[in-house]
């Protein structure tokens, strides 16, 4: 068996990496992980999908295991503010869409919802962020008890088996270089052994095989699987087994982004429960709450913005409490390497692929390629059947968020500078014209979206459409013919259980002192 695996990078990837095929294969597996002390981590704080739940329980941990060591705060949604126009924001929330009559509520309130706020109309967590709510109360019960946590009776091994069955209401924000740390200190106890060191050199085999990697210090490390989370840099992947990289640049142009980590007194200023992204002049700007600071950064395209104009602006979003913060600049590579896996290297994490953060799917990409990998681990005689459905997974993962990302500049009615003209004409992803058209009679649903796993439902579609505001939509005529009392009822009790969520829930703040 391919038991000899050797994990090149200690970012997020690789130690996720390291602690999962540990969680797997136990002793049964040798890990070894190399990394430079010399080339930093991309850490910035940042925020995940739901789904990462599942990858904690698959270790065994609880949230008070890890939460404290990594700053981390709850997600209940993506706030995106300025899309439409100045002053205007809307959510996307982690909440299972409610149907009636069998159509989707999103649907009933295109024909007539009580108010201009779809995501306020039909969905609690929209309520839960403007009022800034904790979703756990300080006995820590989640909301009601009417949300079940159901990670521990589900024998699932992917994220996809979940899909469309429950929508658990929350994610987290982290500092991910704190989660890396975490990871290594538990990866290491359970016999993980850790280099520091530079790989300086590939050798690669007659096959064009990894046979080993040349480090400064340590000499060789020899091993059967050879895992790159190198970062952008693609060290094994692209640099020594020369896998193309194929840009994403043509639909979704951002190729920068400029970041700051600023310490904040959280108990005066509260930590809003969403990750929020504001437009700007040729981009967006993410603001994440950790515990004790907010993690901020604007993404851009340098065909319409300098790095020194984008600092300045993003200096002057923030104000005087970042005066003396210094600023990362961060070139992104925005693409994904044609196959993920080639012969006997995996690439995983940024070296794999990336588009930009707004969707916050980075780290989900990362817990999608490890699930995959241990799904379609290789045997003695590395069936090549095995490589390439890991690579088909991998591939649609990455090209259907890649669409979802495309919508939003699409879809989002800001026009005032030439980057947000352009959004409007520019390519859409092979296929995705004929989809959009599609959706604009008829809302996203299972059959009209991208056809394969890719993490987002539908409904997440819906609300980019719903929210941009960029888009003429209709409501299918068939709701014209039914009887609307059940949706006016939903619509309803939405309200008023968000109402009194509002009025008993902590806020985040209260709720996250408590542990310290
Ligand atoms: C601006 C920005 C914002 C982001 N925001 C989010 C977000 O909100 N949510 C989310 O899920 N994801 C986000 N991401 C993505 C996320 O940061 C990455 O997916 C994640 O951190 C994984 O990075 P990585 O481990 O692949 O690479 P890196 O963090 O770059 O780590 C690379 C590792 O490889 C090592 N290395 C490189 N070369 C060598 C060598 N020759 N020898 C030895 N070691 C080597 C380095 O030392 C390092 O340990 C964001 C990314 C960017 C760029
Ligand atoms: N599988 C993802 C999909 C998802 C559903 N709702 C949201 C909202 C946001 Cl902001 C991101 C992602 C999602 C998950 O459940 O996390």
């Amino acid at each position: 068996m391919p038991d000899r695996i050797v994990i090149v990078g200690g970012g997020t990837a690789g130690w996720m990496t390291a602690s999962y095929l540990k969680a797997a294969f136990d002793d049964r597996v040798q890990v070894t992980v190399v990394e430079s002390d010399r080339i930093g981590t991309i850490g910035v704080g940042e925020a995940t999908f739901s789904d990462i739940r599942h990858f904690f329980a698959y270790l065994g941990l609880e949230e008070s295991d890890w939460m404290p060591a990594c700053n981390a705060t709850y997600k209940l949604a993506v706030r995106f503010q300025d899309w439409r126009e100045p002053g205007h924001h809307f959510y996307h929330p982690f909440e299972q869409m409610r149907s009636v009559e069998g159509f989707p509520l999103t649907d009933w309130w295109l024909r007539g919802g009580p108010t201009d706020r779809f995501d306020r109309d039909c969905f609690l967590m929209a309520s839960l962020c403007d009022a800034e709510r904790s979703p756990r109360r300080l006995d820590g019960s989640l909301l009601g008890r009417d949300v079940p946590e159901g990670v521990a009776e589900s024998n699932a091994l992917t994220m996809s088996e979940h899909q469309g069955k429950t929508q658990f209401p929350y994610a987290y924000h982290f500092e991910a270089a704190k989660l890396a740390q975490y990871l290594c200190g538990y990866a290491v106890d359970r016999g993980v052994r850790h280099v520091v060191d530079d790989v300086v050199h590939v050798a690669l085999d007659s096959r064009g095989w990894v046979d080993h990697v040349v480090t400064k210090e340590h000499g060789e490390l020899h091993g059967d699987l050879f895992v790159d989370c190198t970062g952008f840099r693609g060290v094994l992947i692209n640099q020594a087994l020369g896998e193309p990289f194929q840009s994403f640049q043509d639909t979704l142009p951002n190729d920068s982004a400029v970041a700051l980590q600023v310490p904040l007194d959280m108990e005066a200023r509260g930590i809003r429960p969403c990750t929020t992204a504001t437009a700007r002049e040729a981009g967006w700007i993410w603001t994440i709450p950790l515990f004790g600071r907010i993690g901020t950064g604007y993404v851009y395209a340098r065909d319409y913005l300098s790095p020194e104009d984008a600092e300045r602006a993003l200096r002057e979003f923030v104000g005087l409490e970042a005066e003396h913060v210094e600023a990362n600049h961060i070139r992104m590579r925005i693409g994904r390497s044609r196959r993920s896996w080639v012969n006997n290297c995996v690439a995983v994490g940024l070296s794999s692929g990336f588009v930009e953060p707004l969707e916050s799917t980075g780290i989900f990409f990362i817990h999608h390629a490890i699930e995959q990998l241990v799904k379609f681990f290789p045997g003695d005689d590395w069936d090549l059947s095995l490589r390439d459905l890991y690579n088909e997974a991998v591939g649609h993962v990455m090209d259907g968020v890649r669409e979802f990302l495309a919508l939003h500049y699409r879809a989002a009615a800001r026009n005032d500078t030439q980057y947000w003209r352009d959004a409007k004409v520019r390519a859409l992803p092979d296929g995705m014209e004929e989809r959009l058209e599609r959706w604009l009679t008829h809302l996203p649903d299972s059959e009209t979206i991208y056809p394969y796993y890719h993490g987002l439902p539908p409904y997440s579609y819906a609300c980019v459409l719903l929210g941009m505001g960029g888009l003429p939509l209709r409501h299918s005529p068939a709701l014209d013919l039914i009887d609307d009392t059940a949706a006016r009822k939903q619509f309803e009790q939405i309200r008023d259980r968000a109402d009194e969520l509002a009025r008993t829930l902590p806020n985040q703040y209260e709720y996250f002192a408590q542990f310290r």
